[in-house]
């Protein structure tokens, strides 16, 4: 049986001794912050594709050193962390994607293909250098084709830096990284959703907690009236639930990260309220609530506190919302001491709200805010853009485009071309900061013929920006889907969600007060996000909506920002394309 216990009694808070002596060095060391017990953390990874079975059946997944999913990075805030990746995939590009890390002066260490770097070639090794400047739950994937969705992916938790306190207090903690799994292969995606006729990729077989799923039985089989068996708590270590173990009476940090390549989903414990305190490496008011959404990329920490009758065990389930659920729930066990972790709970799994109970959503999202004393957003912008997100076909082929541009990426990663101004590497016409006045955000697009670009946004370095994230009706008629957009190399603050059109006059609604930091935010149905950010950090950044088969379908833009700045790319990242030829002819 998997077993999922944390560090189980651990108090995380720490505090300066009585005796003199700790009480110099805690405070000296406080004093002097991160610099004294900052250190590089080495990681030698191997990713490779093997065979594994995430819910039962047997797959190709992708997976690093043997495992799936990857091993998780636990690191101190000011650490470096070094991963010297290989790729050991026969025919295929590779690169690893930090996300939630902003990379300050380390933009080739990013890991998105095109955008930062070069893919690394099979047999090659890159090695991947960056800071951990703050503390929190984050996670890192594969950013090339769809190889998050083949499995490439794990956690990255950074603790905070020695003498430093977290605003809440908890006894120990649990990781539950959430993802969704399709039988159909990655590539196979791939082809499909650019084929035409388009072949959409349907809804998931099944939803990972921790890599384990089940598909064709449930653990609350006896429940349902289906003939649905029920699963085995032992026997396939690859896909039994882990269990997460735990103490009466205590609090316990659960980690929650969702890297699925689609769904969107709902998270519940049986009988257990979950207090909201982290989300995207950033601290919250914080809030109690009965379930959550979760989206693709986005991070949260819960605090549970276990004061129910442990002679039973609870529930932890995962559901789809925002699309028809096809796909059953994921399922795994809180199980008190000293109970044992085999006793199934006497109750049913949590019954999550309905799928497209969007008011459920937005009511979870308007209750995430800044905790008191967080930086604040500059209260003037220098620049709005405003990004309308339209399903739309470029000769028959069915994409999704951002102004009427659907992303194409180049063959020279941004980063180099833009720093040695190579004119031919990709689109140099700025993409439109907004969409005509008679667009109807309600309605199919009239015209939905798009066209394919591979054009940035430039931003000047330290200037404030405002987007705009409009959502619009798809093709088909009264559909308008939930898409989470991530932004790399930066958090920024969420200002609001609004329905319809963003107009004048949602502009006094915006939140300047206690808006929260995050680097994902969903957009609803038929609504518009607003967003405001500092652009402080000299690179080149991808913005996308964290849906793998739409970010494929061409659902991004790029940001650039201040790379003329930018002393020494290291020639490993970029020796591809363009500035491969460049190196190349330098050198003779
Ligand atoms: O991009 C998508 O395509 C399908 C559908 O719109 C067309 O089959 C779907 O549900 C998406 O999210």
């Amino acid at each position: 049986m998997g077993s999922l216990y944390g560090s189980l009694v651990v108090p995380r808070s720490r505090s300066c001794g009585r005796v003199f002596v700790v009480v110099v060095f805690c405070c000296l060391s406080f004093l002097i912050g991160s610099s004294l017990g900052s250190k590089a953390r080495h990681f030698k990874w191997e990713a490779e594709y093997m065979f594994w079975s995430p819910d039962c059946i047997e797959h190709v997944v992708m997976g690093i050193n043997g495992q799936f999913p990857g091993p998780t990075i636990r690191a101190t805030a000011g650490d470096t962390i070094v991963v010297e990746l290989t790729n050991k995939l026969h025919t295929e590009g590779v690169v690893i994607h930090w996300h939630g890390i902003r990379q300050f002066g380390t933009p080739w260490a990013d890991g998105t293909a095109s955008i930062s770097q070069c893919v690394i070639n099979p047999g090659e090794t890159f090695v991947y250098r960056f800071k951990v400047d703050k503390a929190g739950t984050y996670f890192y994937h594969g950013h090339y084709g769809m190889q998050r969705s083949a499995g490439l992916y794990g956690s990255l938790i950074v603790d905070l830096a020695e003498g430093e306190k977290e605003p809440f207090h908890y006894d120990g903690e649990f990781n539950l990284l959430l993802s969704d799994w399709w039988h159909q292969g990655a590539h196979e995606q791939e082809v499909a959703l650019s084929s035409n006729p388009f072949r959409w990729i349907g809804e998931p077989q099944a939803l990972l907690i921790n890599g384990k799923g089940q598909y064709n039985c449930s653990l609350a089989a006896h429940f349902s009236n289906s003939s649905s068996i029920l699963c085995k708590l032992r026997g396939n270590e690859q896909c039994a639930p882990q269990i997460m173990h735990v103490l009466p009476n205590k609090t316990y940090r659960l980690r929650v990260t969702s890297t699925t390549a689609l769904a969107s989903l709902n998270l519940a414990i049986g009988n257990h309220k979950m207090v909201v305190v982290e989300a995207d490496g950033n601290y919250v008011q914080p809030f109690a609530v009965n379930d959550m959404d979760i989206y693709s990329g986005e991070s949260y920490s819960v605090l549970i506190t276990t004061d129910q009758d442990p002679s039973m065990n609870y529930w932890v389930s995962i559901s789809v919302r925002g699309r028809l659920p096809k796909t059953p729930q994921g399922l795994t066990i809180l199980n008190y001491h000293p109970t044992s972790g085999s006793k199934l709970p006497t109750l049913p799994p949590p019954v999550s709200p309905l799928w497209n109970d969007y008011a459920h959503s937005k009511s979870f999202s308007n209750k995430i805010l800044a905790l008191m004393g967080s930086a604040k957003p500059p209260t003037n912008y220098h620049r709005r853009i405003t990004l309308l997100n339209t399903q739309n076909k470029i000769n028959g082929f069915t994409k999704w485009s951002i102004n009427n541009i659907s992303l194409a990426l180049p063959a020279t990663p941004y980063l180099g071309s833009i720093k040695y101004g190579l004119k031919n590497a990709f689109d140099h016409q700025s993409p439109p900061e907004n969409f005509p006045e008679y667009y109807d955000v309600m309605k199919p697009p009239v015209n939905p013929n798009s066209t394919q670009g591979s054009g940035v946004y430039m931003l000047g370095l330290n200037s404030t920006v405002d987007v705009i994230l409009q959502n619009a009706n798809a093709l088909d008629a009264n559909v308008s889907e939930i898409h989470p957009w991530h932004l790399h190399g930066h958090d920024f603050w969420v200002l609001g969600y609004g329905e319809g059109r963003f107009s004048k006059k949602d502009e006094k609604k915006l939140n300047l007060k206690n808006p929260p930091l995050r680097n994902t935010a969903v957009i609803f149905p038929y609504g518009w996000t607003a967003l405001r950010f500092v652009a402080d950090n000299p690179g080149v950044w991808a913005f996308h909506c964290h849906i793998e088969p739409h970010l494929h379908m061409g659902m991004g833009v790029v940001f650039a920002e201040g790379v003329q700045y930018l002393k020494k790319i290291p020639r490993d990242a970029l020796a591809c394309g363009l500035t491969g030829k460049l190196f190349m002819n330098n050198k003779n």
